[in-house]
């Protein structure tokens, strides 16, 4: 680290989706300058540009700005906070500062990228030099074509191409001393933003499972690498446990950067089967190709890319949606996953295809609405991975699910949780029946219902819709779009 220069004039280090002080190649950027470092976080104008997705990720935001700030007090700086248009803001910072560097990591969602590209041939009125960075993502996504020059659109090639040409960023410690300017600089309150919920305070349970921030970040991965990684590709589709990463929201923040992640389980020594961390990485990949589809196709989220499905005849049914969205569907693994999204903000990845599957497959109703419950409400809230992941379960996406891959729910609850732990976790009123019912409350005998304190139609639902007909119902609409 060179050493600080009290001459030189200040850089400023616009935080955006990479909350953390480690592998941030913008903010190294402006501690190898030397001078001073202004750390600033802006509340924009729109949602989902540097902000939360939803209510959901508000709540994490203001856990992750506070511990962004904690780290960097004991730097011996701390994180501005300012709302506003980027634009004014940051010249404003200029001028009250004399700053004449500009460093953020590049975010890729179209409004960002819009915005970013607009910003830096204004700003450079104002600072001498405004320099964009790497890290979100282990790929720039413009990078990788296929042989004819096109975007990918099956994940496999693109799996293949991204291992095969990836030089994972050198992995930086984050900086022990940043710093600061002698001028006195206003910051918001974080606590104004108003970002956490309070009547209700819906996110009381969020804690049970996450600390957002950097530290927490770095501690589940090796949490991670030390445990659920050795029989990762196994066991990752059982919900009940600690199956996964559960680095989602961490990766959402930037508060870990995918490259260290990947030097890291590159590194595990040779008793941890190739087979699961081959595994682990390719899923970590999905993360980047979903992120290649949204940047050549930024309408993802809201235009099917198979255009055949235009023609669905999805239902509009307010009050199905409304059942789906509390967990009140009669399937205990929908129920116990749409609750797991309530309590924890956040869904086990097997539970996101088969929730997402029931939405769309037996009630019909239009994909996009989910895409939007699942972008208010989970914590790793992702615009591409959710985008691609619901196109996905559709069918309508690249590299898609075949239309015919309609899950049923009982079955993907025996399979995946055979013994009900998920479920008993999240649906206790169905926690004192056996085994043998606790995925087919419906089908069980009153004696047993009885037994297990269970009124059918009172105390947890009848199943909204029978899952063979529903079955049969979207296999022929399907049919009738010409899919097959
Ligand atoms: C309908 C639906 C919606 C989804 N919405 C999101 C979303 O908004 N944000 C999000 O991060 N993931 C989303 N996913 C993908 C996946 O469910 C989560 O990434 C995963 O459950 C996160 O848990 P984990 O970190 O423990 O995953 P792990 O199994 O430990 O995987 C490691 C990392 O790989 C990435 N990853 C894994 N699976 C996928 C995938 N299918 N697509 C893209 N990246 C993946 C994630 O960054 C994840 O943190 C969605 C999946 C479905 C079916």
């Amino acid at each position: 680290m060179p050493k600080p220069d009290i001459t030189s004039p200040a850089s400023i280090v616009w935080f955006r989706r990479d909350l953390r002080l480690a592998d941030n190649l913008a903010l190294d950027a402006a501690c190898r300058r030397g001078g001073p470092v202004i750390c600033i976080f802006i509340r924009e104008p729109g949602d989902a540009l540097s902000g939360a997705n939803g209510a959901a990720q508000a709540w994490w935001l203001h856990h992750s700005l506070e511990r962004l700030d904690q780290a960097l007090r004991a730097c011996g700086n701390r994180l501005i906070l300012r709302t506003g248009s980027p634009e004014e803001v940051l010249s404003r910072i200029a001028d009250e500062t004399g700053a004449d560097c500009l460093f953020w990591n590049r975010r890729y969602d179209p409004d960002g990228i819009r915005a970013d590209t607009d910003l830096k041939s204004k700003l450079r009125e104002h600072f001498a030099r405004v320099e964009s960075f790497a890290g979100f993502l282990l790929h720039e996504p413009q990078r990788l074509l296929t042989k004819d020059g096109r975007p990918y659109q099956v994940y496999t090639p693109f799996w293949r191409a991204l291992e095969g040409s990836l030089i994972p960023l050198d992995p930086i410690p984050a900086p022990t001393a940043i710093q600061a300017v002698n001028t006195p600089m206003h910051s918001d309150s974080l606590d104004d933003w108003a970002l956490l919920p309070t009547k209700p305070d819906w996110a009381s349970r969020f804690s049970e499972v996450w600390t957002p921030g950097e530290a927490a970040a770095q501690s589940t991965l090796a949490e991670f690498l030390d445990g659920a990684i050795n029989g990762y590709k196994a066991r990752r589709d059982v919900p009940a446990g600690r199956t996964t990463s559960l680095l989602s929201p961490h990766l959402a923040f930037g508060e870990i950067s995918p490259h260290r992640i990947w030097h890291m389980v590159r590194a595990l020594p040779d008793t941890i089967p190739i087979d699961d961390t081959t595994h682990f990485l390719k899923e970590l990949v999905w993360r980047d190709f979903s992120w290649h589809l949204l940047f050549h196709r930024p309408d993802l989220a809201t235009t099917n890319l198979n255009a055949k499905f235009d023609a669905f005849p999805w239902q509009d049914n307010e009050m199905l949606l409304a059942q789906w969205h509390r967990g009140l569907t009669g399937y205990p693994i929908v129920d116990a996953g749409m609750r797991q999204l309530w309590r924890h903000g956040w869904m086990h990845n097997r539970v996101r295809m088969v929730v997402a599957s029931f939405l769309i497959k037996d009630l019909l109703i239009d994909w996009r609405h989910g895409e939007r419950w699942f972008r208010d409400t989970l914590v790793d809230a992702d615009q591409a991975s959710n985008a691609a992941s619901w196109q996905w379960v559709a069918g309508c996406g690249a590299d898609a699910a075949p239309y015919f891959r309609i899950f049923n729910p009982a079955k993907q609850g025996e399979t995946f949780d055979p013994d009900g732990a998920y479920i008993r976790a999240f649906c206790p009123e169905l926690a004192k029946l056996p085994d043998h019912y606790i995925h087919r409350p419906h089908e069980a005998p009153s004696e047993i219902l009885r037994s297990a304190g269970i009124t059918l139609g009172k105390t947890y639902p009848h199943p909204m819709i029978a899952h063979d007909f529903a079955r049969k119902r979207a296999l022929e609409i399907f049919q009738s779009l010409g899919n097959s």
